[in-house]
């Protein structure tokens, strides 16, 4: 579905590469977690994949399609297919948890009709109908700011998902939150990979999380692939060499 091949990124000003030959495919049905030290590329992967970032060399397609050569308009078309998910969930906290999720449609409506803010009924039925399946149809209309993280989380999968994508990513969409509310998102999360066949790709700093829910683990070191495979082959070497450091022991029920 998103092919990968020698991707290359060397941010302006730098002597080192951020991305480095990376060569993947990602498929339909992969939940994947790309895991990775602090600055080990993970966020520029996912900005690479979304054409936010360009890079230096390489190209990414997506079913055939250039993502990284698409034309303005192409990219429109591209970005409309991948809906994305934040850290620090990026809502506008003085709007509704509807007008937020509204938001998502913005990449399908003309400009005119996003500037006087005009829904018709079927967008709002849907967009209803999908802070349902996040479990939030009691807070329709309650303003953003008024909410718990875990419940900004969902307003944020709500408004990605309104967009009807095939490709749902996730920049560190747990680093804020408890671990208990870190679970229940990536339960729902999982949960829509499975119903509506959504490739997922979500940067992750916990390792528990990412080998009890990821079909497939991406580890990245010094922008490069160092890993690729399933949760229960990554191991206490694949942590030593992806975060430089033993891992706790628990992780993986052995003594080190
Ligand atoms: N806009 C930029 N200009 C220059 N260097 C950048 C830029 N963005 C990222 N970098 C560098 O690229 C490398 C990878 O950064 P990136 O944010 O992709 O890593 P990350 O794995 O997501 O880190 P974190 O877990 O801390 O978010 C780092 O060395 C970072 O300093």
């Amino acid at each position: 579905m998103i092919d990968i091949k020698n991707l290359s990124v060397l941010y302006d000003g730098n002597t080192a590469e951020s991305l480095s030959d990376v060569n993947l495919s990602l498929q339909k049905d992969d939940f994947i977690c790309v895991l990775g030290k602090s600055g080990a590329g993970k966020s520029t992967f996912i900005r690479c994949i979304n054409g936010l970032q360009k890079p230096t060399s390489g190209e990414i397609y997506l079913d055939g399609k250039t993502i990284t050569n698409a034309s303005e308009d192409g990219l429109r078309k591209i970005r409309r297919e991948m809906g994305m998910i934040f850290q620090h969930f990026n809502l506008i906290p003085r709007l509704s948890v509807l007008q937020n999720v509204l938001t998502g449609t913005f990449g399908y409506r003309s400009s005119f009709k996003n500037l006087i803010g005009w829904f018709t009924a079927e967008e709002l039925d849907f967009a209803k109908s999908v802070i349902a399946e996040v479990g939030l149809s009691e807070m329709v209309d309650r303003r953003v700011e008024q909410l718990s993280g875990g419940q900004k989380q969902r307003v944020g999968i709500a408004r990605a998902l309104v967009q009807q994508p095939r490709v749902l990513l996730g920049d560190e969409p747990v680093a804020s939150l408890d671990p208990g509310t870190s679970n229940h998102i990536f339960t729902l999360l999982k949960e829509m990979h499975a119903r509506l066949g959504l490739l997922t790709v979500i940067n992750v700093h916990d390792i528990e999380l990412a080998k009890r829910y990821a079909t497939r683990i991406i580890a990245l070191k010094d922008g490069k692939v160092i890993f690729d495979g399933l949760p229960e082959n990554f191991m206490e070497a694949e942590y030593r060499e992806t975060y430089e450091s033993k891992s706790q022991d628990y992780f993986f029920g052995a003594e080190i």
